[in-house]
């Protein structure tokens, strides 16, 4: 079943130096549940497509749509993780994943325990009452992840969530992520530029041109692949994980290349 259709969605920036023409059109649907990740060579229109399918851009053409109905502009069925953690510094790891519970006027005991749930699920419970800048950069973007999920959006939007950490934080997190999919099943567009993490993480890979971008390919990763469960480092010894690897990275080396 369908949950998510980008539709002919196309993006030009004017400004007063000329356009930017960012985005050819592009089709693409999610079904529910899956879990489909966009890689290409910089600039080529990731986070454009991403901003759109998030309703905090508008097309220059084309339509995303939510169960077959205009997505309308963002809001709570669509939560955003950005690479940046964008924690409110001034309020606690428990309130800051609160935030979206209370722009939505949930009940203060339903806060509580969407709360209580989201620190359990991201490992976080004894980091409760501390403040952003106490915690980790790895530690940040757990809390990113648990107030994008505390909404229980129908649809988690990942820009680079994991471009700025560290490599073992990334790894780990990683882990996780694949571990929250398995047990979850969230409906999930990931942007990234990793294609060991695309391959790891997803059931489908979608490798843009370069910019103006426009979608070249769509790799299915099968979900019952070898490699599902067990740690990154050990994925990437799998002949079919490197065989991917190896088919998206052509891709991408081609469209860096050619001039
Ligand atoms: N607000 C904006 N105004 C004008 N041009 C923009 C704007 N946002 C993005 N662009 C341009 O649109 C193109 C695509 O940018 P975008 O950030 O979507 O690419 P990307 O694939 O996410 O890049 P990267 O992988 O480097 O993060 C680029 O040429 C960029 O300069």
């Amino acid at each position: 079943m369908t949950k998510m259709e980008i539709r002919g969605v196309s993006k030009t920036f004017r400004a007063r130096g000329g356009e930017t023409v960012a985005l050819e059109p592009c089709d693409l649907s999610i079904a529910k549940g899956e879990f489909v990740t966009v890689v290409g060579p910089s600039g080529c229109g990731k986070s454009t497509l991403m901003m759109i399918a998030a309703g905090l851009e508008a097309p220059s053409s084309g339509e995303v749509l939510v169960d077959g109905r205009p997505a309308g502009p963002a809001g709570p069925r669509r939560s955003v993780v950005f690479q940046r953690f964008a924690l409110f510094p001034s309020e606690t790891v428990a309130q800051n994943i609160g935030f979206g519970l209370r722009v939505a006027g949930l009940p203060r005991e339903e806060c509580e325990q969407r709360i209580a749930e989201q620190l359990e699920l991201m490992g976080l419970k004894q980091f409760r009452d501390a403040y952003p800048h106490e915690l980790s950069g790895g530690m940040q973007q757990r809390v990113a992840i648990a107030r994008a999920l505390a909404v229980r959006p129908e649809i988690l939007l990942m820009d680079e969530p994991f471009g700025a950490l560290d490599a073992q934080t990334r790894t780990v997190l990683q882990e996780e992520v694949s571990r929250l999919q398995r047990e979850l099943h969230y409906t999930v567009l990931f942007i990234t530029h990793s294609v060991e993490e695309a391959v790891y993480l997803s059931d489908r890979v979608i490798v843009m041109s370069r910019g103006p971008g426009r979608i070249l390919r769509e790799i299915a990763v099968p979900r019952d692949a070898a490699w599902r469960g067990v740690d990154i480092e050990q994925a990437g010894d799998d002949p079919a994980f490197m065989q991917a690897k190896r088919e998206i990275w052509d891709l991408i080396r081609g469209q860096i290349v050619r001039h």
